[in-house]
């Protein structure tokens, strides 16, 4: 009894050491409790020999007490141990192999202990036996003696079944091998672990179902007399990893890789094999194996050395393998460990296979999750914007700045080689990094297609990015927007430059400084296909360039950065005439065959892999090339759930941006401006600030949502004429004025008289119904509008306040009857001035052979025009050409002053000469629904306008 209770309490006391690890307290605890029932046992034991028949029985009783005692505690322990180690070892590094599977851990994530077997310890629960390998320590096999193993074989647990297969010494090592090798392989990313063999002996030593590996270069072996290069290169390796790579930055590759969360550098484990001959190794041999055995890990180089004298230090974990798959493992205190059982053949070679097909395919893709940084919006734009949009070979994400120096940005690639995808990329990483207050952007792409389109509210994602102010789409027919663009950031330029002034700041950083509490974010403009706005050379073209140079120029301080992209920026003469605004843009992007944005000397986006970009902030000097490769961002989920994130952190009261779609018809009722004059909304915004009735005629394209409008006071020219053929698009102004005219009168105050003159209009002006006012409303057609005209011209000075508002629809269908028409059934007052004279002329008098000419319906219309604005009786009027108004006005030469406003569709400028200050006419080229508006009220030169639907 003694004698197996001594041989029990050595057994546990060794395998509460072990437990040490996982369960330290518990441990101490029982620790001293086994001192305590030691000293006990002591002392009971020197009383049994006092007195030897009672007390040996109480001793007896004692012992079983503590034998109780004990087994339980134990059993706790061993069961805390053994969920310990399941922990330590999950997935593939500690799974049966039923049901192993790769399980290869996240970047950054640390390598864990490798399970080979169970700690077995009578009466208690196996205990998982894990070895430390990847990052943790070189592993050396040794062959227990063979008293030793006899021993361990009495130690395993008595009621183990041996198996029925019992390997001997070498198999038994062979399995650690195969088993070390799997497990690391299964743990680490594919194709981060590469292995080399040294097996002179052709031993096989547990390499042989790793042999597809080589296929893809990640296992290698070494011939006879390649022992000495192997270990030279591999300490060359540590050498290059520890100069190059952790640069005295890190002390390992697990500290970097926990810090940046990549790992640069794959694992390299050499496998030595030799044949036990202790005078194997030369001396330089043995210099360099003990090299690499003291700095090998840290650089992630491990060595798994059997047959061969290995040196002892912190860094090597020792298995002495005996028989039957019995080991004892030097980090587990010698216990004995029996080892699972050899991972099947099949799925050795089947994962080998796997792996090196994923290693032949190529690095891991970069992930655009690796873009974001582990905490949103703590960054400051104070003194320049700083992101990655990529990463470098070595998996190092290359950061791109925009600051004072580079300031703006030249992004250039063909078509489908990535430039939007890698603007998402960027844009991710920066709205990631800096709030909304500290960054805004301003997108607009030229090209056909909805690419920014995401950053704002969508009919399947309400989310808007809330670093957004302004997406542009489908602009490629309306450079205007691009124009407005410019004139809005040169607009803020100034706004910044003048606020700078007045704090006696120069920059951003000093304004920022002086005015803490201002919101000076720093803005962004993202410009695509950017060469549609500069290709020509027309006003857009001048007035662009112009603006774009001003903001090259002088935005860098204010912290108004521009970022343009293009196919092909070898075509834009626009900007390649001006050298000097060419060379503020000097962060240079080039996708893969990008011509042009680098200089002549500059080729190496002529060789650049797919999926990779050349990132240059020295205008495109060779020297300042960095090569990246860029994560797809374009993934709708990827970046989704990015957007959706930063949605809800928005601050309180952030607003959506604002949309302009050049393909979509805008709609009145959802237009600010039309909105704000709607019943219900605030009195003082209906009929506009001035309290004089506006026209909406359209959008303008504008970077805010504003309307075109029309102000119809009471002055001479307040008319709107709208020329062009385009039915729908005519009757869509004339629709819009006539509700938003109604929408200022809501419970009456105006009159609207509606004349239907062509077909066309029916439909449009049948629109109108429930809209215009019923009992304020009347509709005329071509058989009566004389009698509206008459009454009208005639009843002008009884119109009183009241305003009245005549629509008329293709009126030029009516006016050659409208010329004939007359002698008119009402009062005549008198001879209607001819167009042009002041309403207040005095009527030319009728000569004594000349009796008074009866007004004709023509007549009735040019004094409407003319001296109708001065009592509150406006024309709003289609004419289907310019020249049929002109005619209507009094022909060739007559003024056309009674025209304050058009607005033109399918016109061409040079017909609309008459009616434009410079007398040549404007420059525009009609495009579908699409108009050009001019009230000589206000405008210097006319602006392009989208008629808003009316279906
Ligand atoms: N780094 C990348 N990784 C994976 N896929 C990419 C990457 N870059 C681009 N792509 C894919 O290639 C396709 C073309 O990319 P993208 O639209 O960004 O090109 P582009 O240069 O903007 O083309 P275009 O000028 O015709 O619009 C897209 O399907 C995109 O998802």
């Amino acid at each position: 009894m003694p004698d197996s209770r001594t041989t029990s309490v050595d057994q546990v006391r060794r395998a509460l050491s072990y437990a040490l690890g996982r369960a330290r307290g518990d441990l101490a605890d029982a620790e001293r409790e086994l001192d305590t029932a030691l000293a006990r046992l002591d002392r009971l034991g020197t009383v049994a020999d006092e007195v030897p028949v009672r007390a040996a029985r109480q001793r007896d009783a004692r012992l079983a007490e503590i034998d109780e005692l004990y087994a339980t505690k134990l059993a706790t322990l061993t069961r805390q141990a053994a969920e310990a180690g399941d922990r330590e070892a999950p997935g593939a590094a500690g799974d049966g192999w039923d049901e192993w599977k790769p399980t290869p851990a996240e970047r950054g994530q640390v390598a864990p202990e490798l399970r080979i077997g169970a700690v077995r310890i009578a009466r208690t629960t196996p205990v998982p036996a894990l070895v430390p390998l990847l990052d943790r320590a070189h592993v050396h096999l040794s062959t227990l003696p063979e008293a030793e193993d006899a021993a361990t074989a009495r130690q395993i647990a008595a009621g183990d079944a041996e198996p029925a297969h019992a390997p001997g010494y070498a198999e038994t090592g062979d399995r650690v091998v195969t088993t070390l090798l799997l497990r690391a392989l299964g743990t680490a990313p594919p194709g981060q672990v590469h292995i080399t063999g040294y097996d002179p002996e052709q031993l096989g030593g547990g390499l042989a179902g790793f042999a597809a590996l080589a296929n893809a270069g990640l296992l290698t072996f070494v011939g006879p007399g390649g022992l000495s290069g192997l270990l030279d290169g591999l300490v060359d390796h540590i050498r290059r990893i520890n100069e190059k790579v952790l640069a005295g930055a890190y002390t390992s590759l697990r500290e970097l890789a926990r810090a940046e969360g990549r790992r640069p550098e794959p694992w390299r484990i050499a496998v030595l094999l030799g044949a036990g001959r202790k005078d194997e190794l030369t001396p330089h041999e043995q210099a360099q194996l003990e090299r690499i055995a003291r700095t090998g890990v840290a650089c992630g180089v491990h060595l798994i050395v059997r047959g061969l004298p290995m040196p002892s230090g912190p860094a090597v974990e020792r298995v002495r393998t005996g028989t039957g798959g019995r080991v004892r493992v030097g980090g587990l205190r010698g216990l004995p460990v029996v080892l699972d059982p050899p991972p099947p053949a099949r799925l050795v070679t089947e994962t080998s296979t796997a792996l090196a097909r994923r290693a032949a395919e190529g690095p891991a893709p970069v992930r655009f999750a690796d873009l974001l940084p582990a905490e949103f919006w703590r960054e400051s734009s104070a003194e320049g914007l700083v992101a990655p949009v990529g990463e470098d070979a070595q998996g190092r994400p290359v950061p791109v700045t925009l600051a004072d120096y580079p300031p703006h940005a030249l992004i250039a690639g063909p078509s489908g080689t990535g430039k939007t995808n890698l603007i998402y990329a960027w844009m991710g990483a920066l709205a990631a990094r800096y709030s909304p207050g500290e960054l805004e952007f301003y997108l607009l792409d030229f090209k056909e297609g909805v690419s920014f389109a995401r950053f704002a509210p969508g009919r399947r994602d309400p989310s808007w990015l809330p670093h957004v102010r302004l997406v542009g789409v489908n602009v490629n027919t309306d450079r205007e927007f691009g124009l407005a663009l410019l004139r809005f950031l040169g607009e803020e330029l100034r706004r910044r430059a003048d606020a700078a002034k007045a704090f006696d700041a120069t920059k951003l950083p000093e304004l920022r400084a002086e005015d803490p509490a201002g919101h000076w974010p720093r803005i962004v403009a993202v410009i695509d296909e950017f060469q549609v706005l500069l290709n020509g050379r027309d006003a857009v073209v001048t007035e662009s360039v112009n603006l774009l140079d001003d903001l090259a120029r002088r935005g860098r301080s204010q912290g108004i950065h521009l970022v343009l992209a293009s196919q092909d920026v070898s075509g834009i003469e626009a900007l390649w005439g001006r050298p000097s605004l060419v060379a503020q843009f000097s962060l240079r992007i080039a996708l893969p065959k990008a011509r042009k944005v680098l200089p002549e000397q500059n080729t190496a986006a002529d060789t650049l892999p797919r999926h990779h970009a050349i990132v240059n902030p020295d205008s495109g000097a060779p020297e300042a090339n960095r090569i990246l490769r860029v994560p797809p961002a374009g993934d709708r989920e990827a970046w989704g759930s990015l957007q959706r994130e930063l949605w809800t952190r928005r601050p309180e009261g952030s607003l959506a941006p604002r949309l302009f779609d050049g393909d979509a018809i805008p709609r009145l009722e959802t237009a600010p401006d039309f909105v704000s004059l709607a019943p219900g909304a605030d009195p003082a915004g209906r009929r506009w600030a001035t309290g004089m009735p506006v026209a909406l005629l359209g959008e303008a394209i504008d970077v805010q949502a504003r309307s075109a409008r029309l102000a119809l006071n009471r002055a001479p020219g307040r008319n709107l004429a709208v020329l062009g053929t385009r039915a729908d698009e005519a009757c869509a102004v004339l629709n819009a004025a006539a509700r938003s005219l109604a929408a200022q009168y809501p419970d009456g105050g105006a009159r609207f008289s509606v004349a239907v003159l062509d077909a066309s209009a029916a439909l449009a002006v049948d629109a109108l119904h429930g809209i215009l006012p019923p009992d304020r409303t009347a509709v005329y057609h071509a058989d009566n509008v004389t009698a509206l005209l008459r009454a009208t011209a005639a009843g002008l000075e009884d119109e009183g306040d009241e305003p009245h508002f005549l629509l008329l629809y293709a009126v030029d269908a009516v006016t050659p009857r409208l010329a004939r028409s007359g002698p008119a059934p009402a009062q005549r007052r008198g001879i209607i001035p001819p167009v042009g004279a002041h309403a207040g002329a005095a009527p030319k008098p009728a000569g004594p052979d000349q009796p008074a000419a009866a007004p004709t319906g023509l007549d009735d219309l040019r004094r409407i025009l003319t001296a109708g604005p001065e009592h509150h009786t406006h024309v709003l009027g289609w004419w289907r050409q310019p020249g049929r108004l002109r005619d209507d006005l009094g022909g060739i030469g007559s003024r056309t002053d009674a025209i304050g406003a058009w607005l033109a569709l399918d016109v061409h400028g040079s017909e609309l000469s008459q009616f434009y200050p410079d007398g040549r006419g404007p420059a525009w080229y009609p495009r579908p629904w699409r108009g050009l508006f001019f009230d000589r009220a206000v405008h210097r030169v006319a602006e392009a306008i989208i008629p808003y639907g009316w279906t």
